[in-house]
């Protein structure tokens, strides 16, 4: 993973994004592993590989599948329709998601010097969130996040021992200063992989490594329809976005 060389200008230019999507999907209860599961017919992955597809940008997708359905997951990218501009490869996933983005990093050529991590949990993000976060990259930042002002007052706690049990409050961080951050996170290629080959310890997600580097982060505006498929009511909201989609779009 260490031996990327200097991208040239233009390969610099270039972006491939890994999908991790190879979590179970435990908070959304039992089923098939998450990204396998359908929005309005539609396989989850399916829609988030759409969604990046949809960025005129983006040359490679990097699809990292649960560890048994590899299988699966190529044969439902070649039976639904997808952008011919863009190449599609599947690799196996991991314990945990940076493992998986990992194994998705290891499988990037290297002609691509733009890397976007997208969660196949979050399969509605509009085009227009993800060609905001290359276009931040392009400019020169090296890590960049979608994300979203809170409308929720966040408080700090001492967590529970046992489940249900009272949490003593021990801060209200001011509310005005925290964003709540979604994926497609995008990074200039080598600093990304440079984290994952040094970071260690969990970290819940990829600009959260690359700031362990000391690299700076930036935050550009997210989406409300980036929201990630955790939890049954979530199944319900996703329903919901695709209906009003069809509506607006006149089928
Ligand atoms: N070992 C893992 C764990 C997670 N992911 C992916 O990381 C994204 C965000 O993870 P999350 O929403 O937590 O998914 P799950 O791990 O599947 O959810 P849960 O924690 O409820 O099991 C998802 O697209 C998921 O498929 C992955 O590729 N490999
Ligand atoms: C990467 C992420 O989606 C940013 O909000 C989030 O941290 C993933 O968390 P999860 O617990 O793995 O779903």
């Amino acid at each position: 993973m260490s031996d990327v060389s200097p991208p040239t200008p233009a390969e610099a230019a270039r972006t491939a994004v890994v999908i991790p999507a190879a979590g179970r999907g435990v908070r959304l209860g039992p089923g098939a592993p998450k990204a396998l599961r359908t929005l309005n017919g539609v396989p989850m992955l399916i829609h988030a590989v759409r969604a990046m597809a949809a960025s005129r940008a983006v040359g490679l997708v990097v699809v990292v599948a649960p560890p048994d359905g590899t299988a699966e997951v190529k044969s439902l990218l070649d039976t639904h329709a997808l952008p011919d501009r863009t190449d599609f490869v599947v690799v196996s996933g991991g314990e945990t998601r940076q493992e998986s983005v990992r194994a998705g990093l290891d499988a990037l050529p290297p002609e691509y010097g733009i890397v976007l991590v997208h969660d196949a949990a979050r399969p509605l993000v509009p085009v227009d969130t993800v060609d905001a976060v290359i276009e931040a990259v392009r400019e020169g930042a090296v890590a960049v996040v979608p994300a979203l002002p809170l409308a929720d007052t966040v408080k700090e706690v001492e967590p529970a021992a046992a489940p249900g049990d009272p949490e003593p409050v021990l801060a209200t961080p001011e509310r005005a200063r925290l964003r709540a951050v979604q994926t497609p996170q995008g990074f200039d290629r080598a600093t990304l992989v440079r984290a994952h080959e040094t970071v260690t310890g969990a970290v819940t997600d990829d600009a959260g490594m690359v700031e362990r580097l000391g690299e700076p982060v930036v935050a550009v505006p997210g989406h409300e329809e980036a929201f990630k498929v955790t939890r049954p009511l979530d199944l319900v909201l996703a329903e919901a976005v695709l209906a009003r989609r069809r509506l607006n779009d006149g089928f």
